[in-house]
C-alpha cells in the first residue's frame, strides 16, 4: 500500500467579526477574532491516477466530490508549485458542519496544503503555505495556525492574541446552511443608508482573552453578520434566546447557521445542551473546548 498522509483540522468561530464597508474587489474589510474550536475534519491524502476526492464522515451534505471542492483546489495549487501533476486521492472525514460559518470548507483547504506538503515532500515553509492559503479563501490561513488570532483584511491576515485559560462551547447546529456571499450582501443590504464606520478590535475582549475571564470573554462576543444571518434564517432568534438562558453569551458563528454558546462550565454546557436541544430546528447539539491547534499532522497510525 502507498504512503498515505493524514491531518487533522478544528473549525471556528468568531469571538467577534466587525464589517467594514463594502471594498472596490468585492470583499468587506474585517476585524475578527478567531478562536479554533476541538471540532475537526480530517483530511487523508495518498497517491492516485488523478486527483480524486471522497467525503465520509457525519457532516457530508453539499460537499462536492469533484475539483470544486476546496482540497481539491488547495492541492491543484501545490501540484503546479511543486511542477507535478495532482495525482492524489483525497479522502475528507467531515466533523465540521457545512455552510454553517465554521469554515469546514477553509479547514479541508488547509489540511488539504499540509498533507500534500507532506506526501510530495514539497518542504514549503508556513510563510508559503499561508500565502498559498490566503489565495484560497479568506478563512484558510487561521485554518493552518489554529489557536486565537486577529484577523484584518479580507480576515486572512494575521497575528496571535494573548490568551489564557480554555473555554467550552456549545454549537447549535441548524438545518440547512447560508451562503457566505448572500449573508455579507444581506448584511449591506441592512445597513444601506447608513455610515459604516471603519472596523475596529474590542479592546474588551482582548483583555478578557488575556486575563482567561470566560464571563468577560461571554460579554464582549459581537458579530457584525448576525441580524443578516437572522434575517435571511428566522428560526435562529429563537435558538440565540434558548441558548442564551444558561451561557455567559452567545452568537451566530460567522455567517450561520450555526450558533455558539460559551458556558461558564461543564454543567452549565449541560444546561445550555439541554435547552437548545428542545427548540425546533436544531439539528444536533455540540460541546466543543477551544482554543484549539490548528492542521496537524497525525502519525499514520491515527493517534
Ligand atoms: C464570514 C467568515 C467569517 O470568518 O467565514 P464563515 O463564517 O462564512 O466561515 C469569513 O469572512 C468568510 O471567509 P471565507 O469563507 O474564507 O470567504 P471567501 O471564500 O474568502 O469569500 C467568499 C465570499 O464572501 C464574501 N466576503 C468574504 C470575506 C470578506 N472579508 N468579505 C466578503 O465580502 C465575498 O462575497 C466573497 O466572494
Ligand atoms: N471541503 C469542503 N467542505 C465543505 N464545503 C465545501 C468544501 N469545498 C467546497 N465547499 C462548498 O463551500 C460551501 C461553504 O461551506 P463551508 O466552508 O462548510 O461553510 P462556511 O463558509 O459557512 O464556513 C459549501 O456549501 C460547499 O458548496
Amino acid at each position: 500500500m502507498g504512503r498515505r498522509v493524514r491531518v487533522r483540522v478544528p473549525a471556528k468561530v468568531n469571538l467577534q467579526l466587525a464589517v467594514g464597508p463594502l471594498r472596490e474587489d468585492g470583499y468587506h474589510g474585517v476585524v475578527t477574532v478567531y478562536q479554533a474550536v476541538g471540532l475537526y475534519d480530517e483530511v487523508t491524502v495518498e497517491a492516485a491516477d488523478g486527483l480524486e476526492v471522497v467525503v465520509t464522515g457525519d457532516e457530508t451534505v453539499g460537499v462536492p466530490a469533484d475539483a470544486t471542492n476546496l482540497a481539491a483546489k488547495a492541492a491543484a495549487l501545490l501540484a503546479r508549485e511543486g511542477g507535478r501533476a495532482p495525482d492524489v486521492r483525497i479522502t475528507l472525514r467531515k466533523g465540521i458542519p457545512v455552510a454553517g460559518g465554521m469554515a469546514g470548507g477553509s479547514a479541508d483547504a488547509a489540511g488539504a496544503l499540509v498533507a500534500c506538503n507532506a506526501l510530495w515532500e514539497l518542504g514549503l515553509d508556513a510563510d508559503r503555505l499561508a500565502a498559498h492559503a490566503a489565495a484560497l479563501g479568506s478563512d484558510v490561513p487561521f485554518s493552518l495556525t489554529g489557536g486565537t488570532a486577529l484577523g484584518v483584511g479580507r480576515g486572512e491576515r494575521l497575528t496571535a492574541v494573548l490568551s489564557q485559560g480554555s473555554f467550552t462551547w456549545v454549537f447549535a447546529l441548524a438545518e440547512g446552511g447560508l451562503s457566505t456571499p448572500s449573508v455579507y450582501a444581506e448584511c449591506d443590504r441592512l445597513r444601506a443608508g447608513a455610515p459604516v464606520p471603519e472596523p475596529a478590535v474590542s479592546d474588551a475582549l482582548l483583555s478578557a482573552l488575556r486575563a482567561g475571564s470566560v464571563s468577560g470573554v461571554g460579554a464582549a462576543l459581537d458579530n457584525d453578520l448576525q441580524a443578516a444571518a437572522v434575517s435571511l434564517h428566522p428560526g435562529l432568534h429563537a435558538v440565540l434566546e434558548a441558548g442564551r438562558r444558561s451561557a455567559v453569551g452567545g452568537l451566530v458563528s460567522g455567517s450561520g447557521p450555526t450558533c455558539a454558546f460559551l458556558a461558564a462550565d461543564r454543567e452549565a454546557a449541560a444546561r445550555i445542551v439541554h435547552d437548545l436541544e428542545a427548540v425546533e430546528g436544531v439539528r444536533g447539539v455540540r460541546t466543543a473546548s477551544a482554543p484549539a491547534h490548528g492542521a496537524r499532522l497525525l502519525d499514520p497510525q491515527g493517534a
